[in-house]
């Protein structure tokens, strides 16, 4: 039964709650953040509803959104047993968890990440030896006029970004290693449905219908990852130096293990098997997934383009790839990597997150254990605060100067506690591989082929549909 003072939505039906209405609109809209925008426009910016056995409240615009991510209350993760199959049936790691555990992980990857990062020697040193990679790739690409897969074109770089942060170290771009662990953690993006899906409401499921209810797939999609960062992890440990300062977070999370009790419910091996699938999976996708969108979107928008080269020209020149230290310098350039996040929405929902006790919410009240939807579509998308928001226009993020604007309801990364992790890393490589790319190269279209589609596919995060095309060096 409807809990008193629960936010409007739609009826709920016995057991299943909204879920075949939700099904149908979802049919029509093919998003899901597109279907609670639909209940939003019926019931307001608190929404609530029923999923199985899961009561939801979608939370949309600016004040209410602000508001939600100042409440310790909402600082939550889901716990059904869809979010811990991917962490071997338990709550571990820095995204699914949450209470003294997550936090006392979260401080230690923001303190490790901190001291790896900046600096001629740290991440950003290594994002610029990859962007320049990327470039020295590309242009082999382009003189063989092979066609390259564009939907796909950054997900090797940004992985190695990562790669560099977690272990120390990159993968040369054809390792098969590398190409098998892209392929699964693509796959892991199709099936991980932030709602949890039917196997969450019922996980018994799984075992009268492995295939059908998705558990096979999950575990399948899964094992390699897992059995991959295994094996990592034990040549790392095997080649670490005694007393020398650590070189990744693996090499940082060992040195916890190694200074504590064997029993700690922290530090120990299987939460650092978490902690590397939650950075490989939260930050791959996303940062990638973005640049895939920016260079569609420049394709639709040469106009657009044609300025940012002027800008990087003028500022950089063309006998060297912009550095970090050029960004101040390229207000026009950040301000269409502005415009690709704003436009892209690809993360919609940002993640779920859960009411830790039963709360009051403007006028309502939201049960303990409530998932809680952030829309950052909302806010992305709000004609009263952008006017025109379904139009790509980077100069809405700069003043009449020239300078770059930061608007209060411009949160691609989130807001307090449960904020991104890597909001600076993802910064400074969209900066270096958009504009090192755009810099270099023409996204040549085959003849008759159609702009790609601005629109994305639906998931976790939006992707860019998957297309192919020819790459010239830029003359
Ligand atoms: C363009 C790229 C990225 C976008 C748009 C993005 C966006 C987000 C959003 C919206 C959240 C959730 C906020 C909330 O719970 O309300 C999040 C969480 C997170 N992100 Fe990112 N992210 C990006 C890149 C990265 C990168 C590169 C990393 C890793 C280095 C990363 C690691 C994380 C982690 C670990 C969390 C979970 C934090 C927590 O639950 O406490 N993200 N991100």
């Amino acid at each position: 039964e409807k809990p008193q003072g629960f936010p409007p939505g739609p009826k709920w039906l016995p057991i299943v709650g909204s879920i075949p209405l939700i099904q149908q609109l979802h049919q029509f809209y093919k998003f899901y953040h597109l279907v609670w925008q639909h209940f939003t426009s019926y019931y307001g910016p608190v929404v609530g509803f029923r999923i199985g056995r899961d009561k939801l409240v979608v939370v949309s615009g600016r004040e209410a959104i602000k508001e939600l991510y100042s409440r310790e209350e909402f600082n939550g993760r889901p716990k059904g047993f869809f979010f811990r199959v991917r962490t071997f049936g338990k709550r571990e790691g820095v995204v699914f968890t949450d209470g003294h555990d997550w936090e006392t992980l979260k401080r230690f990857s923001l303190k490790a990440m901190k001291q790896l990062g900046n600096g001629r020697s740290g991440m950003i040193a290594h994002i610029e030896k990859e962007a320049a990679e990327m470039v020295e790739y590309f242009r082999s690409k382009a003189d063989t006029e092979l066609p390259v897969d564009m939907g796909h074109a950054f997900d090797v770089p940004v992985l190695n970004v990562m790669w560099a942060l977690l272990a120390g170290y990159r993968f040369h771009t054809d390792d098969d290693r590398l190409l098998m662990l892209l392929s699964k953690i693509h796959d892991s993006f199709r099936v991980i449905d932030m709602s949890g899906g039917i196997l969450n409401q019922f996980p018994f499921i799984r075992h009268i219908f492995p295939e059908k209810s998705g558990y096979r797939k999950l575990v399948q999609t899964h094992l390699p990852i897992w059995n991959f960062l295994v094996e990592t992890v034990v040549e790392i440990r095997d080649k670490m130096v005694p007393n020398t300062p650590p070189k990744s977070i693996i090499e940082a999370f060992l040195i916890e293990i190694e200074s504590k009790n064997a029993n700690s419910s922290v530090y120990n091996s299987e939460q650092l098997l978490a902690i590397c699938l939650d950075f490989f999976q939260a930050g791959s996708e996303t940062t990638s997934n973005t640049l895939g969108f920016g260079i569609i979107y420049m394709l639709h928008y040469p106009e657009i383009l044609r300025k940012v080269r002027e800008e990087i020209d003028m500022v950089v020149s063309r006998s060297r790839t912009p550095c970090l230290a050029d960004r101040p310098n390229l207000p026009y350039t950040e301000a269409v990597i502005y415009e690709i996040q704003r436009f892209a929405n690809v993360a919609p929902l940002a993640i779920a997150h859960r009411a830790l006790s039963t709360t009051k919410f403007y006028d309502y009240v939201i049960p303990e254990d409530t998932i809680v939807i952030v829309s950052t579509y909302s806010l992305n998308m709000d004609k009263s605060y952008w006017k025109d928001p379904h139009n790509f226009r980077p100069e809405r993020f700069l003043d009449e100067e020239g300078r770059l604007v930061h608007y209060d309801a411009f949160i691609p990364f989130g807001l307090g506690k449960r904020r991104c992790m890597g909001e600076n890393l993802a910064r400074s490589s969209l900066f270096l591989f958009f504009s090192s790319f755009v810099q270099n190269f023409d996204v040549i279209l085959f003849e008759g082929q159609p702009l790609p589609d601005i629109e994305g596919l639906d998931g976790i995060t939006l992707s860019p549909k998957p297309y192919k095309a020819v790459l010239k060096i830029r003359n």
